[in-house]
């Protein structure tokens, strides 16, 4: 048996909980036990055990004292493990570890048992090897610093194992107790408790995202990773558009573990998608997902801090935000990971599928492109900024309600139910409220004002792989952040944005505003290419004037088209869980 403990050794409250998780010990019983640990080069400084060098990276260890560890205690909310004495790490060695109390960069990836019970003799059954990805060099000031080291991004981890000799079965065993005792104490994880290690994960693969490296992807990083971790899954290669979707919207989630999109965002969309609009929501969203970037933009990469494909099923999770947007017209009910847009983000992001062949770099040509010809647009648009105390009796309670997942999850159904193609999905608060209606959104921007020439509410911060379009959201940020540009916004200061691969820090330089919201509605009516005089007063002959073909009238739910029509947008805090690198910072 062999399973994967994916561990960020930096993290290790984060690092046991997973651990806790994956884990089965009691499918050891009688069998040797290998399981993952950092290499320690020297021994520990707190005279917890011996470890002692030999050739074939191979580590013997003899310290009677080797795994001590101390239990969490529940009640008062503190973990007092010393991971130095549990891994025995120490002073001056070279390699793989740095001095006590620093982690390497390293990240733990599988425990196997290596021996057969038929085939087990007590000194094989002290063995263990361990296996882990190498994913940087610690430098000096690595060492210094008590923060969590973050990998490079240009050097791709390497698989390393190393063997440790226990002293005894004994200790070996008080290993295993200490894995299975270790808890931390996290209300973010506690869903995620019932999950049976033995479960397959379940990946989407997409053959035709991106530049075609999915297949390719899975094959030579994920399978092998899986191989050693003795982790079981399952491959559906998505055969059209909407097919992930399709099986996200009736799978069994209770039979897997994780459901994992090996492909671009589009996949990851349709599977977030899939689960939001299921009968049984409410439960259904606590299941574990994830993607392995194998497509051509790849935003969730940096925004999830999987560097590379590698990463994406190694890692630890944590609850996400994702935002609703309602179409009044259709009656649709899309969720959104990344954002929705308006205007030129909408009109860069769909053009830039006909660049898809050149790779990541489409959305760059695809900007600049339309930089060139920014198309002006109309329309009536209310925000509500986050804190905003209703005057709206219907909205007065929802106002305290709706960062807390816990009560959204108590919500009876049923009685919300005013969108006929989607009856289910979290409840959804503004979608009735007149984008006018300035008791709900305090913040009106109306088509007599400037146009628009950028709008985007972000829910977290890449937009790409290389481009971060919003400084202040992040994965639980619990708002959407709306930035828009009218008439003042400048294109160079666009255009610089893009190259850096950065939003400015300060949009109002470049003309731009930006505003932290807990949603709005948008009513699109068409665009022009130049300002043009609007005559307030005779809306109906101004909007009759404006461009409302599909081309260059449309709205960007994460990359995905959709027409331009009045689309109520909202944030749903916390309320997906999804596969992320423990280095993320919030
Ligand atoms: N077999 C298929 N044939 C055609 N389209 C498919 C197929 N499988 C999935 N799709 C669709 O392909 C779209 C793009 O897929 P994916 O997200 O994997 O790549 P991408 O768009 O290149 O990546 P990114 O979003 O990072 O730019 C998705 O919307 C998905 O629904």
């Amino acid at each position: 048996m062999s399973v994967v403990v994916p561990i960020d050794v930096a993290e290790t409250e984060l690092a046991f909980q997973t651990m806790a998780l994956l884990v089965d010990i009691g499918q050891a019983e009688g069998k040797a036990v290998t399981v993952s640990l950092v290499s320690p080069k020297s021994s520990n400084t707190n005279g917890a055990g011996q470890a002692e060098s030999s050739s074939n990276n191979s580590v013997n260890y003899t310290g009677g004292g080797l795994f001590t560890w101390t239990r969490i205690d529940d009640a008062n909310n503190t973990t007092t493990t010393s991971l130095s004495a549990m891994l025995g790490w120490g002073t001056g060695g070279a390699g793989d570890v740095v001095d006590q109390g620093v982690v390497p960069a390293s990240l733990l990836v599988a425990a196997s048992i290596v021996h057969s019970s038929s085939t087990v003799t007590a000194a094989t059954s002290c063995l263990v090897d361990v296996h882990y990805l190498h994913t940087n060099t610690p430098t000096d000031s690595d060492s210094n610093s008590n923060s969590s080291p973050t990998p490079p991004k240009n050097k791709p981890p390497l698989l390393k194992s190393v063997r440790f000799n226990f002293a005894s079965i004994t200790e070996r065993d008080r290993f295993i107790l200490a894995l299975k005792a270790i808890r931390v104490p996290c209300k973010d994880f506690d869903a995620l408790k019932e999950m049976s290690p033995r479960l397959p994960v379940y990946f989407f693969v997409n053959p035709f995202g991106g530049v075609k490296e999915a297949v390719k992807i899975f094959l030579e990083t994920v399978v092998p990773l899986m191989d050693l971790a003795g982790i079981p899954y399952e491959r559906t290669d998505t055969e059209y558009k909407g097919h992930a979707e399709e099986i996200m919207s009736t799978v069994d989630v209770r039979k897997y573990s994780a459901f994992i999109a090996v492909s671009g965002d589009g996949v990851l969309h349709e599977v977030i998608n899939g689960l939001m609009n299921r009968r049984d929501w409410r439960a259904a969203r606590r299941t574990l997902i994830g993607t392995v970037g194998a497509g051509s933009s790849n935003a969730m990469n940096p925004n999830l801090g999987h560097l590379f494909p590698v990463y994406g099923v190694l890692k630890t999770h944590r609850p996400m935000d994702i935002i609703s947007c309602t179409f009044h017209n259709s009656g649709k009910v899309v969720y959104s990971h990344l954002n929705m847009a308006w205007a030129y983000i909408a009109d860069l992001d769909i053009e830039s599928d006909a660049f898809r062949w050149i790779g990541r770099e489409k959305t760059t040509l695809s900007a600049l492109n339309r930089l060139i010809r920014l198309r002006r647009y109309r329309g009536n648009i209310g925000i509500q900024p986050i804190n905003h105390q209703s005057n709206n009796q219907d909205n007065q309670h929802e106002d305290l309600d709706y960062l807390d997942t816990d009560k959204l999850d108590l919500e009876v159904s049923g009685d919300v139910r005013d969108m006929p193609h989607h009856p289910y999905g979290p409840k959804r608060h503004l979608s009735k409220a007149a984008a006018t209606d300035t008791s709900v959104y305090p913040i009106q921007l109306t088509p007599g004002q400037d146009p628009i020439g950028y709008f985007t509410a972000n829910n977290l911060p890449f937009l790409g792989i290389q481009y971060k379009g919003s400084n202040n959201v992040s994965m639980s940020s619990g708002f959407v952040e709306v930035t828009y540009g009218a008439e003042r916004l400048s294109r160079i200061g666009l255009a610089l944005a893009l190259l850096n691969e950065k939003a400015p820090d300060d949009w109002e330089s470049i003309g731009a505003k930006t505003i932290f919201a807990r949603g709005f509605r948008l009513e699109p009516y068409g665009w022009s290419w130049g300002v043009g005089k609007w005559e307030v007063g005779n809306e109906e002959i101004e909007i009759d004037k404006l461009n409302r073909t599909n081309k260059g009238n449309i709205l960007a739910v994460s990359g995905e088209p959709f027409p331009a029509e009045p689309v109520t947008v909202e944030i749903h805090p916390k309320i997906i869980n999804i596969i992320t690198a423990t280095w993320l910072k919030e």
